[in-house]
């Protein structure tokens, strides 16, 4: 008989939906969160012989969750997953890691009254937090970001085989749903103060939106290192930010058959084909010089 061993394992519950209400008078403010929690130690019992004696059930941690959301309440995405990542470690000894997850959903108000919201179309917000017992590792991130340059791009001078048909462009369309985590140096092992997570994202965020409206690409893989750049540049406390970018293509339609002009200086505006797939897909970690990467290559995994 073969013989087996349990490898890597962990358990917890996923994506456990709250939402927070804080009311202020008349005027209420929310947060919309999807939590994931994943625990690790001591299990080896519960896959051998079935003994949960080591096995925080997944229910407390979904009700850990939403209990924490009312007694701490949610000051931002990443401190409430810091919260809950300490809390697991701490108060079971046989739990020797624990890993939060949350995607936070943006709500805009409706003004008429102080309650009334619309989901806003923006980015989904994401935070992960791990926590070993001693130190915390804090990766930020967005996810569905979607930006477009209508000029300002070109591509050409690329290298060419004989199933190369790409027409050279000194003038296209740049799209992309922008996909990016960071990782903060920040550990919250030496006493040194977190960083303001809401002001980090949200200058991150604005770092990234500038670089791609102000760079003059030549390829998407340029206009990506200068968003990561900028991102790291300008903040100290980031250590490394990887992109997952979707070149977003957009051709232009062929008029020629209906006796159309159709460049992209023609007067009044060309016309383009929006192709949803394929597309091309363009990934890099952007580190400060001498920083670890410890950014999943894969960012569908985090
Ligand atoms: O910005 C681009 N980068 C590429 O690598 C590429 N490849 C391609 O066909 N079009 C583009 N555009």
């Amino acid at each position: 008989m073969p013989t087996t061993v349990l490898g890597q394992n962990q358990y917890g519950k996923a994506e456990c939906r709250v939402v927070k209400v804080v009311r202020d008078g008349t005027t209420h403010h929310i947060k919309d969160l999807n939590v994931s929690v994943s625990l690790s130690g001591e299990m080896d019992e519960v896959h051998y012989s079935g003994s949960n004696a080591n096995v925080l059930p997944t229910d407390t941690t979904k009700n850990t969750v939403y209990a924490f959301a009312r007694e701490h309440g949610i000051a931002s995405a990443e401190e409430f997953a810091a919260l809950l990542a300490r809390h697991f470690v701490a108060g079971q000894e046989q739990i020797h890691r624990a890993r939060v997850r949350v995607e936070e959903y943006a709500w805009d108000r409706i003004a008429a009254t102080g309650h009334s919201f619309v989901r806003d179309g923006r980015e989904t917000r994401l935070a992960q937090v791990a926590y070993d017992g001693e130190q915390l590792q804090v990766i930020a991130g967005l996810k569905d970001l979607t930006v477009l340059n209508s000029t300002g791009s070109e591509f050409w001078g690329y290298a060419k085989d004989r199933y190369t048909t790409l027409p050279e462009t000194h003038d296209r369309i740049l799209a992309t749903d922008v996909s990016a985590r960071w990782r903060y140096g920040w550990t919250g092992a030496d006493g040194a103060p977190a960083p303001d997570w809401d002001a980090a994202y949200a200058r991150a965020r604005t770092h990234i939106l500038d670089a791609f409206a102000e760079t003059y690409s030549l390829s998407l893989q340029q206009t990506m290192y200068r968003m990561g750049s900028r991102v790291v540049e300008h903040d100290a406390d980031i250590e490394e930010i990887r992109f997952s970018l979707p070149n977003k293509h957009h051709f232009l339609v062929d008029m020629e058959p209906f006796g159309l002009k159709n460049e992209p200086d023609a007067p009044g505006g060309p016309v383009y084909f929006a192709a949803d797939r394929p597309y091309g897909l363009i990934e890099a970690t952007i580190l400060r010089e001498g920083a670890e990467q410890l950014i999943p290559v894969d960012l569908t995994t985090l």
